[in-house]
């Protein structure tokens, strides 16, 4: 295969300022090179078919509709202000729209339209029937105690109801930074006992929902589940490994993370359980370094000690549910004491694998020449400017993009969204007539054999293997939520490859995703056809 490939290096992209700018340039490069093909490929005259996909392509690239809301809060304090937040849904060219919601003082309405762009392109990337959208709400959460987040999303849920912003068949929300399963939670009671309270699929309005209130298990770690395989199915391929001169396999490799939160912790316990070794973590706070590895479940203990009764540290945050909580926490990953603190800038600590896990625009026209690992897993959404993506190219580094590599969150929000549709977890119907199915299956081996061999010996024993005694008698929603995701990310890595290899991208999985994505909703508009 080739390393370098032709068709990425040719087009320079300068260093996008904004996020929704960063987005747009990578779909324009898509965008441009899908183009003429696209019109070789529909029906109509000659002369119309250029500018009727060139119609559709700028229509995907447009955000539909956006929800702009301001309402009053009280503060706890008894004082007032204004919080403001937004709705984007990106594409309607499949429905329900689909994307998460996001606390964060530095959100604005352009990085929620990029945030629901990116949830279009992932969702096609991986097969999932979702327009793409995204929620952001400008608040430090910091800031605010659980009763004032529970009322700022509360009424949040209520605007987005009352506009066609939520609605199990509509718009699909999710959590995402500084959201959790309580915020769902919140958001799931609010939408079933007001707009959604004469629809039986209520609770399908949205996912990463506490078990109790329809979740499903293993959505927690979806998307650090979903970064190891996506990891897992390009550092096992030695045709790319061998272009960035790395040997396949995880056991022995070195990553460093940044960020520990939902999505970063579970990351770092795959990724070690798989044997590679993760020697820096970063937070906003700072980092720790220790080159012969930190172990990911020290490291959570440490975040979050257990109770002692008399003890008085903050209660912790994660994994927070509205139940009262049973752990302290340091809050921080700081001061772990079997590393060292960290001061430099972590992104440009040696490594194998580089794990951005945090927010967008962390790598840079200015850092990635100082990069030094060989693979960037963009675990986090929008991480690497264009600029930043040119310079790895050209450094030979493989970088898996986001809108494959975190896409687990959302395949596992999709089958949960299902679960809810179907009002019943999975297996539930199906678990004892398989384990009966394998008993009377190993039975009739007995039989047959004993039949064919005679019994002067006794029975003849038919031991299962531990693996198959594992498959029939321990299966779990879990195991095959997981089974699910670890086949979605499987065939998107497929199809990304075979995208790379037909356009000479060589590297450039970043762009042969997006032609994944865009072939796909391409053909879903032009086969509905878009226009009144
Ligand atoms: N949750 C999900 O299912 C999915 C999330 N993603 C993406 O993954 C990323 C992380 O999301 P998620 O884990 O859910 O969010 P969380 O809020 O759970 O965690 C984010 C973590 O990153 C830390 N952080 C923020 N800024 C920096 C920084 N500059 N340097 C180092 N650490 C930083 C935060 O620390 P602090 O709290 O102190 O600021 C926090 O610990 C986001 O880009 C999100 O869009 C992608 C797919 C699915
Ligand atoms: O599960 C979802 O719908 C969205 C998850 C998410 O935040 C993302 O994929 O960026």
């Amino acid at each position: 295969m080739w390393c370098r490939g032709t068709a990425g290096l040719a087009r320079g992209s300068p260093d996008a300022p904004g996020l929704l700018a960063m987005v747009e340039a990578f779909y324009g490069r898509a965008a441009a090179m899908v183009e003429a093909e696209a019109a070789a490929g529909v029906a109509g005259a000659q002369w119309d078919r250029l500018p009727w996909v060139r119609g559709l392509l700028e229509t995907i690239r447009r955000c539909s509709y956006v929800l702009e809301v301001a309402f009053p809060l009280r503060r706890d304090s008894g004082t007032w202000e204004v919080v403001r937040g937004w709705r984007a849904q990106h594409s309607q060219h499949c429905l329900p729209c689909k994307g998460g919601v996001r606390f964060s003082s530095s959100i604005g309405v352009d990085e929620v339209k990029a945030l629901a762009a990116l949830m279009t392109y992932k969702c096609a990337v991986v097969d999932l029937p979702f327009g793409g959208a995204m929620t952001g709400v400008r608040i430090d959460p910091k800031k605010y105690s659980e009763h004032e987040l529970e009322k700022i999303t509360r009424h949040f849920t209520v605007e987005m109801s009352k506009k066609g912003f939520i609605g199990p068949g509509i718009d699909v929300l999710a959590p995402d930074v500084s959201t959790g399963e309580r915020e769902m939670s919140w958001i799931a009671d609010t939408y079933t006992h007001t707009l959604g309270y004469r629809d039986i699929n209520a609770q399908a309005c949205v996912t990463g929902k506490p078990i109790s209130q329809g979740g499903i298990h293993g959505r927690h770690s979806a998307t650090g589940r979903g970064v190891l395989h996506g990891i897992e199915n390009y550092i096992t391929n030695t045709d790319y490994m061998d272009c960035i001169g790395l040997s396949p396999g995880f056991p022995g490799k070195t990553f460093v993370l940044q960020g520990f939160g939902k999505v970063g912790r579970h990351t770092m316990k795959y990724l070690h359980q798989y044997g590679a070794r993760c020697i820096c973590v970063g937070e906003t706070d700072g980092a720790i370094y220790n080159p012969r590895g930190i172990d990911p479940k020290e490291l959570q203990d440490y975040e979050q000690v257990k109770f002692s009764s008399e003890g008085s540290a903050p209660c912790c945050q994660a994994g927070s549910s509205g139940v009262s909580c049973s752990f302290q926490s340091h809050g921080t990953i700081v001061g772990f004491p079997k590393a060292e603190p960290y001061d430099g800038s972590i992104l440009e600590v040696p490594c194998d694998i580089l794990i951005p896990a945090a927010i967008e625009k962390q790598l840079t026209r200015e850092n990635a020449p100082r990069v030094q690992a060989k693979i960037i897993a963009e675990a986090a959404n929008g991480p690497t400017t264009p600029a930043a993506h040119e310079i790895f190219l050209q450094r030979n580094i493989l970088v898996i993009p986001d809108v494959y590599v975190n896409a687990g969150g959302v395949t596992v929000s999709f089958f949960e969204w299902l679960k809810n549709l179907n009002h019943v977890s999975y297996g539930r119907l199906s678990f004892k007539y398989e384990w009966e199915s394998s008993y009377y299956l190993l039975q009739s081996v007995q039989h047959s054999l004993e039949q064919w061999f005679g019994k002067s010996r006794g029975e003849i024993p038919i031991i299962p293997s531990p693996e198959f005694q594992a498959r029939v008698t321990g299966a779990s929603e879990k195991d095959i939520v997981y089974s699910g995701l670890a086949y979605t990310m499987e065939q998107s890595a497929k199809q990304i490859m075979a995208m790379a290899a037909r356009y000479n991208l060589g590297l450039d999985q970043r762009t042969a995703a997006y032609l994944c994505a865009l072939e796909k909703v391409l053909t879903v508009y032009n086969e509905a056809g878009f226009t009144y």
